[in-house]
């Protein structure tokens, strides 16, 4: 039988392109600080005729399950608009999650490359890292035109156990050739405050040189797509419940220096520029979640990540423990 990985290959992805894995050391793969000079469509995720039974059954009943939740969330608040920009899918496994992100992933690649000939993602720190180890099988990625950020850093060095940075080089950059210059790295060197300035320097320089659009409605940055976790206490990004920050209304980037999570000092992407994104996708597991789950799509209880919103789609990708109290 194949390895996982080839059999992702062959039978989701039929590109023939094979890119070269990555053997740049970390020192030379960091990318420039930010006073930064920056620089076919897969086949369906889960071709069901070539996947054993049970796999076929078990996405039969994540999709009876994503009716349901859909039209929980939806009663839930019988608002249009941000509602209908809405969907949440469920998945029997995290393995099948991983799948599912990954091909999402990659038809918004596809889309946005041809498109406009770049596509700018956004990721956080935490477990969905781990969540993105199927997206580096895909074949088909034009990595050249990937713009790289973080939606939230810790402020300690790259080569920091608590780094994001070092998360997403350690478990996914290594693994795939996108171009060092377009791989955006807080500048390390500075501190909580000035390092956001910086960052937020860094994406208005990236929107005069139309690598990043902005909002026409908001008039933030507009990502094209966002890829976020959720804490077990509802936070997304550095957006801590109660936190005064999460009402920040005219920073792009900003700074925390109490962060209930530590490390206590961060710069993290406000809510208007998070809200301004083309596609964002909430990457939540684990039974430790369903609480905030709950609150925040059937709208219970107050919590960062029910306050996130996206201008095309949010979509919320949870695993069965995670959507347990739906
Ligand atoms: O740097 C961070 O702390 C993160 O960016 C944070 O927002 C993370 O995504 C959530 O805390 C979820 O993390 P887990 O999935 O590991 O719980």
């Amino acid at each position: 039988m194949a390895s996982s990985s080839s059999f992702l290959r062959s039978i989701l992805f039929s590109s023939p392109t094979n890119f070269p894995s990555r053997s740049d050391s970390l020192s030379s793969f960091f990318p420039k600080n930010l006073t930064c000079s920056p620089p076919s469509t897969p086949s369906p995720l889960l071709s069901v005729s070539s996947i054993g039974s049970r796999s076929i059954r078990r996405v039969g009943d994540s999709r009876r399950k994503l009716s349901e939740a859909r039209s929980m969330a939806t009663t839930a608040s019988q608002t249009g608009k941000e509602e209908n920009k809405k969907r949440v899918e469920i998945f029997d496994t995290e393995e099948n999650l991983a799948i599912d992100l990954a091909k999402y992933t990659a038809d918004l690649s596809d889309k946005f490359c041809k498109e406009r000939g770049a596509f700018t993602v956004v990721v956080s720190g935490g477990s969905l890292i781990k969540s993105l180890r199927k997206l580096v099988e895909v074949d088909s990625i034009d990595w050249s035109r990937w713009h790289f950020f973080w939606v939230d850093e810790r402020v300690v060095p790259k080569h920091h156990e608590d780094s994001n940075y070092k998360l997403a080089y350690d478990n996914f950059l290594s693994k795939v050739p996108i171009p060092p210059g377009n791989v955006y790295a807080i500048n390390d060197s500075l501190s909580a405050e000035a390092a956001a300035d910086d960052y937020e320097t860094c994406l208005k320089h990236l929107v005069k040189t139309n690598v990043l659009r902005v909002s026409n409605s908001t008039g933030f940055p507009k990502f094209d797509l966002m890829l976020l976790g959720m804490g077990p206490d509802g936070h997304v990004a550095s957006l801590f419940p109660g936190h005064g920050l999460c009402s920040e209304s005219k920073k792009w980037v900003t700074s925390i220096t109490d962060s209930p999570k530590p490390p206590s000092e961060r710069i993290t992407f406000t809510f208007p520029v998070i809200n301004s994104s083309a596609h964002v996708a909430l990457v939540v597991c684990g039974s430790g979640k369903a609480e905030p789950v709950q609150m925040a799509l059937n709208k219970t209880g107050s919590v960062p990540a029910g306050s996130v919103s996206a201008e095309e789609e949010l979509v919320w990708f949870l695993d069965k423990p995670a959507s347990s109290k739906l």
